[in-house]
């Protein structure tokens, strides 16, 4: 006899039309269900939990309420959604989220009509939405299109030059605003003082209570009536809401976990057919699971762990993660030098500038989730004097390059950037890849750009920077652990533009830039196995290369393979046209540039990512057979 189902109403839902004659009751007993699920399932894959959690009611409301996928539901970043993923068709395959030829962590078009829009990166959701209203309108369709946004994702600009633009049409589209007080880190700025502020504003409260007293009882179209006069009489009383007076109209706040306040005012504003509203919800980040509840982070992101006590699966301790080398290193280095400041964009934590604040807090910034502002504000910092240190993600960077151009390279102003998470990054996909800063930097004049082959380089190479204070430099290093290599107790800043050479041979050359240096001398090995005596150097710098190494390596080496951990346009490019305008080619040298293939690829470990990229000491080899023409097949390229 089999257990009875812990989830029966659950177990009746693979889409949301099977949720829709549910009763009130029933839906909230699916909601029990559904956070029970989640829970269930992340625990065995890991992924981000805290956000999810926070909004089991609401997607349980939208779903009920909204006729999705017909109706646009769009999350913004997307790391939410997994109890939106579990409604819309994909609980049986919820356990596979984050693996390879899994779920992916956030929305994703290809893997369901229930997500409009793919996210990852925050603050895209209300463009995205208004977009597809405006497109909506053209077509002369009837649909809604719903956004959801998180306090934290509204504390980026994007945002609120896309409320801009809709409270400006008039566009008849629906932003609920998440507001769980919090995102990864504490709430930053005056946006999330302000939303505290209206949801305690006692005058606020009253004026609601009068309204709502008042329109009980009334038809329908009387209670939006009213309920718009109220909310223009409160707009009065509290000066408007930003969001008010940027066009929308407001209501809220509610709270995110009731279905009996969800219900109705979600059914209200489908059914208004005015625009844009902005539905103001509150809701506890990791509601119903204990861990979650009572920790810092509210388990935003988790390894697997153990349901009944929360306990996270212990990583197996071996070299120090490089985001923790770097805050080390940058702490040291500010302890000598009162001019160094640090600046994170809401990565307090993924950066290790939280270690860093512990002991210079006043020197610390977090802007939010304003990359852009991060960039320029400190390009502002160093004007007057100081040596600000922007650490910000790789994939994240992307979003402030023009900032870089325009405010710092052009300027030439000594901006320090850490770009963590260079490369390939494992479980969050293709979204969070680092793949293109140092194709997208190195084009810049101005710039001194690195790559730490392991700890012991990326200590040095913040000491470098720290030194740099007449043009912007930036290190990048990936996700993870590092080698175990000795980090040197005293920082030794590195000679610019000079690269090293840790192994002489005189038929092979491979010059790694970055982590990949690992495998290259794997390879060598397998080379030298070969008869193929193979030099490995680590070129360390992409800009200002170093070209007396480059132009002796490919004088003394038939063969010149280049390796890095970014696409094409990066450092082998850098190299080949060093490599051009000196006329190395003339002498039939055979160079091969090894990049990350021209595709987006799918979630897996960064290992498995790597061999299917063809960029471990297997794929050099092959690429170095291949150059010199020989046949190189499994048998003679021994590695695993
Ligand atoms: C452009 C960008 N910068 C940084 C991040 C990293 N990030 C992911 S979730 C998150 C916090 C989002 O906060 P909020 O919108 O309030 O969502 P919550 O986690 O509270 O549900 C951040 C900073 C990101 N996804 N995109
Ligand atoms: C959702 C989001 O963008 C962040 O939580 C990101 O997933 C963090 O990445 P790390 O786990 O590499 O810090
Ligand atoms: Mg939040």
């Amino acid at each position: 006899m089999s257990e009875p189902s812990k989830t029966p109403l659950l177990d009746r839902v693979h889409i949301p039309a099977d949720l829709r004659n549910f009763s009130a009751e029933q839906l909230k007993q699916l909601a029990d269900e559904l956070r029970t699920e989640t829970i269930d399932a992340v625990a065995k894959t890991g992924g981000h939990l805290g956000a999810g959690l926070g909004v089991v009611e609401l997607t349980v409301a939208i779903h009920a309420v909204f006729d999705t996928p017909a109706d646009r539901l769009i999350w913004d970043v997307g790391h939410q959604a997994y109890p939106h993923k579990i409604l819309t068709g994909r609980r049986d395959r919820i356990r596979t989220l984050r693996q390879a030829g899994g779920l992916s962590g956030f929305t994703k078009r290809a893997e369901s009509e229930y997500d409009p829009f793919g996210a990852a990166h925050s603050s895209t959701s209300i463009s995205a939405g208004l977009g597809m209203a405006v497109a909506r309108d053209l077509k002369g369709d009837k649909n809604n299109v719903i956004c959801v946004i998180g306090d934290g994702a509204m504390s980026a600009g994007m945002a609120y030059e896309a409320m801009n633009n809709a409270g400006a049409r008039n566009e008849r589209l629906i932003v609920i605003l998440n507001d769980n007080d919090m995102s990864i880190a504490p709430p930053v700025g005056a946006m999330s003082a302000y939303l505290a502020r209206l949801g305690s504003g006692a005058t606020y409260l009253k004026l609601r209570d009068v309204g709502k007293q008042l329109t009980k009882h009334l038809p329908k179209s009387w209670d939006r009536a009213i309920t718009r006069a109220v909310e223009h009489a409160r707009g009065y009383v509290m000066g408007g809401t930003l969001f008010e007076e940027m066009g929308f109209y407001y209501c809220g706040p509610i709270d995110g976990h009731n279905l009996d306040h969800l219900l109705p005012i979600l059914r209200n504003v489908r059914d208004a057919e005015i625009g844009p509203i902005l539905v103001h919800v509150v809701t506890q980040k990791g509601k119903g699971y204990g861990p979650a509840e009572t920790s810092a982070d509210k388990y935003h992101g988790v390894v697997k762990f153990d349901v009944a006590t929360g306990a996270q699966a212990k990583s197996k301790g071996g070299a120090p993660q490089y985001t923790r080398v770097f805050a080390d290193a940058l702490i040291k280095e500010a302890r000598k030098d009162d001019k160094i400041v640090a600046i994170t964009a809401a990565m307090p934590s993924g950066t290790g500038l939280d270690l860093f604040q512990q002991e210079f807090p006043a020197r610390t910034f977090d802007v939010g989730i304003a990359e852009q502002h991060a960039v320029t504000f400190a390009a502002g910092l160093a004007t007057e004097g100081f040596k600000p240190f922007c650490a910000i993600y790789s994939t994240f960077l992307q979003r402030a390059y023009d900032q870089v151009v325009h405010d710092v390279a052009i300027q030439k102003l000594p901006v320090r950037f850490a770009i963590d998470r260079a490369g390939l990054v494992g479980a969050d996909g293709p979204t969070h890849a680092g793949a293109f800063d140092t194709a997208f930097l190195g084009c810049l004049p101005n710039f001194v750009l690195m790559a730490a082959a392991d700890e012991a380089e990326l200590t040095n190479m913040v000491a470098t920077c720290a030194a740099i204070d007449d043009r912007p430099s930036a290190v990048r290093y990936p996700r993870g652990e590092g080698t175990g290599a000795i980090i040197p107790a005293a920082a030794m800043p590195l000679e610019i533009g000079k690269g090293r050479v840790l192994r002489e041979g005189h038929k092979v050359a491979l010059l790694s830039y970055g982590t990949r240096l690992g495998e290259a001398l794997k390879a060598a090995d397998e080379l030298a196995a070969h008869g193929l005596s193979t030099t490995v150097a680590d070129a360390r710098f992409a800009k200002p290369l170093d070209l007396d190494l480059v132009l002796r390596l490919a004088r003394e080496h038939e063969v010149l393979v280049t390796v890095e951990e970014g696409s094409v346009g990066g450092f082998g490019s850098f190299v080949m046209q060093a490599l051009a305008e000196h006329g190395a080619f003339d002498a039939g040298l055979k160079f091969r540039a090894m990049v990350l293939p021209d595709v987006f690829i799918d979630q897996d470990t960064p290992a498995a990512m790597y061999a299917l990229a063809g960029l471990d000491a297997k794929g050099i080899v092959t690429k170095v057979f291949e150059a010199l023409g020989k046949d190189a097949t499994a048998e003679t390229v021994k590695l695993a």
